[in-house]
């Protein structure tokens, strides 16, 4: 399966039209929201979420359940991580793009939970429509795995997710206490010692005819919080009461996403949120999705603190963070499919 790089490169810029196999019937009630929406987006200053008044403390970890309420989605500022770090590993995931096609299908990989893979789209064995996406995903915690080309990109990456993860568990410190649980329970319930962390890097080239196309289909993500950064080129999209709404980052500022395990372990208090990448036809986007899960045999299910037999029943099956990750990774991309099988009936 040809990547989107190389067929950009091979197609002649004149007249191009996009390939009948990445036309995607676009859904007319997909409507995109005013940028008034785009305004509103809540955003957490990690200063005051760690800060040692505790009357500050609180007011963020107010925000931060808001946030998630909500939104399901917040920018983080003032998060410590350094602007030069920032942009040395989106640098590195742009030269890792830029390897010839030999050097990168040494890293294809073939089973979904192969430590290290790059590809097209998101799932081509499953998919008769393609999206406008090349990727690089690498499992790289408990166990860190990582290319070795380029050069220095392993150790920038190493670097940026560990940064990564102190800044995860201090925002799921905050989640825990807005959900009425201890600081440390979602730390303790779901293992995060061995949290699996997954390092994913999409690049979407400009795309000749960006209305038909989409660089990511709708979807929620796997794992309890995503953490974004981008090259300044718009692409993400979230759905809010029905709407698309743009998103862009400020500079130096984290895109922040709850995931599926965080609406299981919260019993459907803290959705995760429905998003999708669209593509446009002058610049290449890429964007960095640090993914932060359970570990992966941790039996995830709703707390049992948020849960009672009356009134607030488990809304959620219990399922192996493993099996939930090959569900989601092994099916085509398509909303909250595999959320949705393990529901309960609810009478
Ligand atoms: O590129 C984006 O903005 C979205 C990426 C995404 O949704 C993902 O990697 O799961
Ligand atoms: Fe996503």
């Amino acid at each position: 399966m040809t990547c989107i790089k190389t067929l950009v490169a091979q197609s002649s810029h004149h007249n191009a039209t996009l390939p009948s196999n990445y036309i995607h019937p676009i859904n007319p009630s997909d409507s995109v929201a005013n940028s008034e929406l785009e305004r509103l987006i809540p955003t957490i200053d990690f200063s005051v979420l760690t800060s040692t008044d505790p009357a500050q403390r609180s007011k963020a970890i107010h925000d931060l359940s808001k946030a998630c309420q909500d939104w399901g989605f917040f920018l983080v500022i003032n998060h410590g991580v350094s602007e030069s770090l920032m942009k040395d590993v989106m640098d590195g995931c742009y030269e890792f793009f830029n390897l010839t096609d030999e050097e990168k299908k040494l890293y294809e990989g073939t089973d979904v939970l192969d430590p290290i893979r790059c590809g097209t789209s998101f799932n081509t064995s499953k998919e008769k429509i393609f999206f406008w996406r090349d990727f690089l995903k690498v499992l790289v915690h408990p166990d860190f795995h990582f290319p070795d080309k380029p050069k220095g990109f392993s150790e920038l990456a190493l670097e940026y997710i560990k940064r990564i993860r102190e800044i995860v568990g201090e925002l799921l410190r905050g989640i825990s206490i807005s959900l009425g649980l201890e600081a440390s329970y979602i730390h303790n319930f779901l293992n995060l010692e061995s949290s699996l962390q997954v390092f994913v890097a999409n690049l979407y080239p400009p795309c000749p005819q960006p209305e038909l196309a989409l660089g990511m289909p709708p979807h929620s993500d796997h794992g309890l919080l995503n953490i974004l950064i981008e090259n300044g080129v718009g692409g993400l999209q979230l759905q809010h009461n029905g709407k698309w709404v743009n998103v862009k980052a400020p500079p130096n500022s984290f895109l922040v996403n709850t995931c599926d395990h965080l609406e299981i372990l919260s019993n459907g208090r803290y959705k995760s949120v429905v998003h999708r990448a669209v593509v446009n036809n002058a610049t290449t986007r890429i964007s960095l999705a640090i993914a932060n899960g359970p570990s992966l045999d941790t039996m995830v299910s709703p707390a049992l603190a948020l849960t009672d037999d009356e009134n607030n029943p488990p809304a959620y099956a219990a399922i192996k963070y493993k099996e939930y990750l090959q569900l989601q990774q092994g099916n085509k991309l398509d909303q909250k499919s595999i959320l949705d099988r393990i529901r309960l009936q609810k009478d």
